[in-house]
């Protein structure tokens, strides 16, 4: 069975950022619709529905906040039955939960990208439960429209996964905020400390992507001995101060979807 009608529900930043990544990458308009009770545009070609659309859908992507599902889960699950494919972007709520709130769906998939698919640069996770071959491989396909596709194994590991690669642009973005900031307090003109530490981060991030070297390989390659990278990184070495930061970073928003997750009423 195909996953030719999308039914987009919740339309806020991250359902707007696949939509333009989908439609940048050449899938058709006409595939999806809209619900959305307040809303009163779509972009072109997308129909838009403020209530509750009485045709069939080959797949509901589901994109509100985790808090909503317990409410909008009554109003959505005479939608989902079947010979429909749910599709969740919710953070923290596994599949098992997703089950309990829509028992007849005829599959359930979570799929987990971050801002980056309006660029089609998302690495997007993907998990499911009852797709057919044919349902596996148009996820699959529709992740890496709008970037990359990383199937897990272990469902287990989702919320962690989420945590580095869905959250984890909002990390850079401060790390980037942080580094031009910190020029600026040492004297260089703000929009020009942004300019450069935005500029620097891309050509850096494709350099990693481009290159045969780990990051860290990377990171020997540009600190000459005895040099200034060197003093720098020796800071952030220093009992391993950064990499600890980032433990913690990942682990205290891994948790959160397990708390959101039991929020929405999702285990027991
Ligand atoms: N933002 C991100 O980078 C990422 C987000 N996600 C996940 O995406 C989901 C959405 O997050 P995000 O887009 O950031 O949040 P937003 O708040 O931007 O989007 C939520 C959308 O749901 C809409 N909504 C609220 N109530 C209803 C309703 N009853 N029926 C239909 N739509 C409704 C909101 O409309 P209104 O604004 O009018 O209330 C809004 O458009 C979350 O589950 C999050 O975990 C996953 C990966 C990354
Ligand atoms: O912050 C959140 O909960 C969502 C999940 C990943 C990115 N944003």
């Amino acid at each position: 069975m195909a996953l030719d009608k999308i039914l987009i529900v919740g339309f806020g930043k991250m359902a707007q950022a696949m939509v333009e990544g989908w439609l940048a990458s050449g899938i058709s308009p006409d595939r999806f619709a809209i619900y959305h009770p307040r809303r009163s545009e779509a972009p072109a070609g997308i129909a838009l529905h403020n209530e509750w659309p009485d045709e069939h859908f080959d797949a509901v992507l589901l994109a509100v906040k985790p808090q909503m599902l317990g409410e909008l889960a009554p109003q959505l699950e005479p939608l989902i039955g079947p010979d429909t494919v749910l599709v969740s972007v919710l953070a923290g709520i596994d599949l098992a939960g997703l089950r309990r709130v829509f028992p007849r769906a005829g599959g359930i998939a979570r799929f987990m990208p971050n801002l980056a698919v309006a660029l089609r640069k998302s690495p997007n996770a993907l998990a499911a439960t009852g797709l057919d071959d044919a349902q596996r491989e148009e996820l699959t396909r529709l992740a890496e429209a709008v970037g990359s596709a990383e199937w897990l194994d272990d469902e287990s590991q989702f919320n962690l996964v989420t945590a580095l690669a869905g959250s984890g642009p909002g990390f850079v973005f401060r790390f980037i905020d942080a580094l031009a900031g910190g020029a600026a307090d040492m004297g260089l003109d703000r929009a020009q400390a942004d300019r450069l530490a935005t500029a620097m981060v891309e050509g850096a991030s494709a350099l990693a992507g481009a290159s045969e070297h780990s990051a860290a390989e990377l990171a020997a390659r540009v600190a000459s001995k005895g040099g200034m990278t060197q003093k720098g990184l020796d800071v952030l070495d220093d009992g391993a101060a950064l990499q600890e930061l980032l433990r913690e970073c990942l682990r205290a928003a891994r948790d959160r979807g397990a708390e959101m997750a039991e929020m929405a009423g999702d285990k027991g």
